[in-house]
């Protein structure tokens, strides 16, 4: 039999965690093939409902799921993690930006880095979706270093990337499948650049470039980009809470990605350490086009692509944004005593 794969989400009592961790428990992350045993984290207080979660889980009878916990001690839930889901983290209202939520939840992440460094496996891969994600991911990077390299901390932009393909395809009057590299720059806030000059839709039987396709560059470099930064709090102004299907469904591409690898001639959009490419500083968490080799399961920042003045413009401002994050979250950690 395959060995299991052990999985965790954090938040897992949480309206995220509940569309997410049947998704996993089913095969769409790991595939139809790979027994899953899904650990599930959240706060005390919420034990009762997690119980809840465990006993649907149990009752969809899935073949894929060989093992289930529902567990409040982070220590627990992080002992021997394949691949770590941390969603669980206090989301923002209406009115606020993400960065609102720093204060309140990057001692979340000092804890689980700390957690990742004594329980996990040294090969553990995490995906942060709790916000402000890149600059948590930073943090728990941090803490987790040295026996977790920094190459295996992602934060999520899949579903900015996810939301700029639907747009484009809705303007070009394709469907999702027909269009691939658009791009995700920057911090998962609106400062982020969403980018379309690399990106392709097959049209009327023919590859051409995005901007072709859609025909109106007033859009791509104006509207576009001000409804992918601003899809989330547009969400919240109608749900009165924030994205929880769609962000489930990102967390899940965004996994099952750096699990299989990418296709050929395809990238996608993922918050990973800066290796200086693209002049960003080193070691920030930054959203970039990546590709993923299937063999060594290991991403790679797309290098060369060309940035005209309006694109090096936006990079500069999210790069800012993430530099003023950091320094911010670094000081609240060493305050924060623990
Ligand atoms: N990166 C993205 O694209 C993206 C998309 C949507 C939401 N988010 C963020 O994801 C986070 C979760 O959103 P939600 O809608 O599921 O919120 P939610 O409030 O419904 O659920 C969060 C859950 O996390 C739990 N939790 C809090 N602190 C915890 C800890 N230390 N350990 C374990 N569990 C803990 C809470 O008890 C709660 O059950 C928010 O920060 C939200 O802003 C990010
Ligand atoms: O906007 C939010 O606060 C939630 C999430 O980050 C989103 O993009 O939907």
């Amino acid at each position: 039999m395959v060995a299991p794969i052990r999985a965790l989400v954090t938040g897992a009592a949480g309206q995220i965690g509940y569309s997410l961790v049947i998704e996993i428990a089913k095969g769409d992350v790991f595939g139809p093939e790979q027994p899953v045993e899904l650990v599930m984290l959240d706060l005390p207080f919420c034990a009762q409902s997690l119980d809840g979660v465990k006993m649907e889980l149990q009752d969809c009878a899935l073949p894929t799921l060989v093992g289930v916990e529902a567990l409040t001690d982070e220590a627990a839930a992080f002992k021997n993690i394949d691949y770590a889901f941390l969603v669980g983290a206090m989301p923002r209202r209406e009115g606020m930006e993400r960065k609102d939520l720093l204060a309140a939840n990057v001692k979340i992440f000092k804890s689980q880095g700390k957690s990742l460094a004594e329980h996990a496996k040294p090969t553990t891969k995490v995906i942060v979706v709790g916000n402000p994600a890149n600059t948590n991911a930073f943090i728990c990077a941090k803490y987790a270093a040295p026996k977790i390299p920094a190459e295996n901390f992602s934060a999520m932009t899949r579903l900015d990337h996810n939301r700029a393909l639907a747009q484009v395809a809705a303007k070009a009057g394709v469907t999702i499948g027909a269009v691939k590299n658009v791009i995700i720059w920057g911090n998962h806030s609106s400062t982020q650049f969403p980018d379309v000059r690399h990106a392709k839709v097959t049209k009327d039987g023919k590859e051409v470039d995005a901007y072709t396709a859609v025909n109106d560059n007033a859009f791509l470099q104006g509207e576009f980009i001000s409804i992918v930064q601003k899809r989330g709090a547009a969400i919240i102004e109608r749900r009165k809470f924030s994205s929880a299907m769609s962000a489930a469904k990102a967390a899940c591409d965004h996994i099952r990605d750096w699990h299989v690898g990418t296709q050929p001639g395809q990238f996608i959009s993922m918050a990973v350490p800066s290796d200086g490419s693209y002049g960003v500083p080193q070691g920030l968490i930054f959203s970039f086009p990546v590709q993923i080799c299937p063999d060594t399961k290991k991403w790679k920042i797309v290098q060369g692509l060309e940035l005209d003045e309006f694109a090096k413009g936006k990079i500069d401002v999210t790069t800012k944004e993430l530099i003023e994050e950091r320094d911010e979250a670094l000081k609240a950690c060493e305050e924060a005593n623990m």
